[in-house]
């Protein structure tokens, strides 16, 4: 008899008609409650696969499995106990998604904690803040034009990746915005390809936590590894060294981090500090809002009525000429359409975090070095918040209207909420409104969709598409 550790992953949910539209979905996990290997099999792959339909309900659940303990919240109230009112206890990422970004972020943002992350946090977000985005949309504006001239060249019903395209799309944008110069399509393309090669090596969890180690074991270093990493670190390091030998002055990010320390040099920024930054917020703004604009065309592809609605908007505020930063403050549905893509394929949809002292979290007492798991995915989708938590209906963010506080956390929330939150939506609303307005975008026929959640949650084999001009 032969012994595999293959299990085979859930099959996929997705209905359509009548003016309805139930994206994709993993089934929920139904095996029996211990059966520890199988789970581990699956969401090494992919966390999706072993939530149960209770976990999408409104609770604080634990496991306990050697001497170890995790905490899954999924209740608006508790969202906010670990991630504002107990900051300072929960603030440290989990060792799975420290060890599995250190070799290429360093000590960056995304995964530092303590001092470290004290110091940074509010240098990053100011070279990020939102009264940049000026000089920002204007590489928006200017990339996706130039893949507006690029669609318009291809050959009628060519299938291409919807993914990738979104991926070296929103690889120039942050490119440019971060270093100041034109990346161009060949190396934008190497950074993604080999973020994806490295998204699909790490594990999802770091087996020697349980194994007692409270901050796992980095990961091994295999050569398939290290030459993803390689093809990542070899395009940012030669941009970032201009900079940091002072061949560029851009007003670009790195050139404002270069200067802050330059004027303070208490900061202690040295040259790998400025890089690992530098490749975090590149990171950071590259992949999530790539996988947010390919999830867009997913959605509305498969639902007419939608489309119609934003190619109408679009057309009332801009007629024929392209949409600019100006615009998006008008552009309602379509910022609908994104908050909606942005509640059901959140695209970091598991925030992990470790306590570092007892705690208690609603009715659960914490142990130290516990590992606390928030799932957007789970809370955008939890009946007892959420009318229709499955089907896209944008109309739902129309007319002013908010979420519960808590319930809807694409960026995260309290002091460690994503620093680019308002350069990702402002991108992707623009980007979204440029292409739409010369293009409608279609599933190649015959492709699957299945959502995968790694370090993100992306369609697992891309996005097959033809693209017809309007
Ligand atoms: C749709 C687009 C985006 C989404 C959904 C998103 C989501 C998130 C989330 C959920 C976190 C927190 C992760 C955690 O706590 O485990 C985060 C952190 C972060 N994001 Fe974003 N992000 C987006 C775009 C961007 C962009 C465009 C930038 C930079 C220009 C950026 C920079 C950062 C940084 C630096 C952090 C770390 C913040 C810290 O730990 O203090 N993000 N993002």
């Amino acid at each position: 008899m032969r012994f595999s550790l293959r299990v085979a992953p859930p099959k996929i949910i997705e209905t359509r008609g009548n003016g309805v539209f139930e994206p994709a979905r993993p089934e929920p996990f139904t095996g029996p409650p211990r059966d520890y290997l199988k789970m581990f099999l699956l969401a090494r792959k992919d966390y999706l696969s072993v939530f149960r339909s209770g976990d999408y309900r409104s609770r604080v659940s634990q496991m306990r499995g050697f001497g170890r303990q995790l905490v899954m919240v999924n209740v608006p109230e508790q969202v906010k106990y670990v991630l504002a009112t107990r900051h300072d206890n929960f603030e440290r990422k989990s060792p799975a998604m420290r060890r599995a970004l250190e070799y290429l972020l360093g000590d960056g943002l995304f995964i530092s904690d303590g001092e470290t992350w004290k110091c940074r946090r509010p240098l990053v977000s100011d070279i990020v803040h939102k009264s940049r985005l000026p000089q920002f949309a204007g590489h928006m504006e200017a990339v996706t034009l130039d893949l507006v001239q690029r669609w318009q060249g291809l050959p009628p019903d060519t299938v291409i990746d919807a993914l990738a395209e979104m991926g070296g799309l929103t690889a120039e944008i942050i490119a440019r915005a971060v270093f100041g110069d034109d990346i161009g399509p060949d190396d934008a393309g190497e950074v993604v390809a080999g973020f994806t090669s490295f998204q699909s090596l790490v594990d999802n969890l770091n087996l020697a936590y349980v194994a007692g180690f409270d901050n796992g074991i980095p990961l091994l270093k295999t050569p398939r590894l290290r030459r993803a990493i390689w093809r990542v670190r070899r395009v940012i390091d030669r941009i970032a060294i201009n900079h940091l030998e002072g061949r560029s002055h851009d007003g670009s990010m790195l050139d404002l981090l270069v200067r802050r320390q330059q004027k303070n040099p208490e900061l202690g920024l040295d040259h790998d500090a400025l890089r690992n930054e530098a490749a975090t917020i590149f990171m950071a703004g590259q992949e999530t809002t790539a996988a947010t604009l390919t999830w867009a065309w997913y959605l509305l592809a498969n639902a007419p009525w939608s489309e119609a609605a934003l190619h109408e908007e679009i057309e009332r505020v801009c007629g024929r000429r392209p949409p600019t930063l100006d615009d998006v403050p008008k552009l309602e549905y379509c910022r609908a359409v994104v908050e909606e893509t942005l509640r059901l394929y959140p695209p970091v949809p598991v925030l992990g975090r470790q306590a570092r002292e007892a705690d208690r979290i609603g009715s659960i007492d914490v142990l130290p070095a516990a590992i606390i798991t928030i799932s957007p995915w789970l809370l955008h989708r939890n009946p007892d918040i959420w009318t229709r938590p499955h089907h896209f209906v944008p109309e739902r963010f129309l007319g002013g209207w908010r979420p519960v506080p808590y319930s809807y956390i694409p960026f995260a929330s309290g002091p460690r909420i994503c620093a680019g939150l308002q350069f990702g939506l402002t991108e992707t609303i623009l980007c979204l409104a440029i292409l739409a307005q010369r293009f409608t975008v279609r599933v190649a026929p015959g492709a699957t969709v299945r959502p995968a959640s790694r370090l993100t949650l992306r369609p697992q084999n891309g996005l097959p598409v033809t693209i017809h001009t309007r």
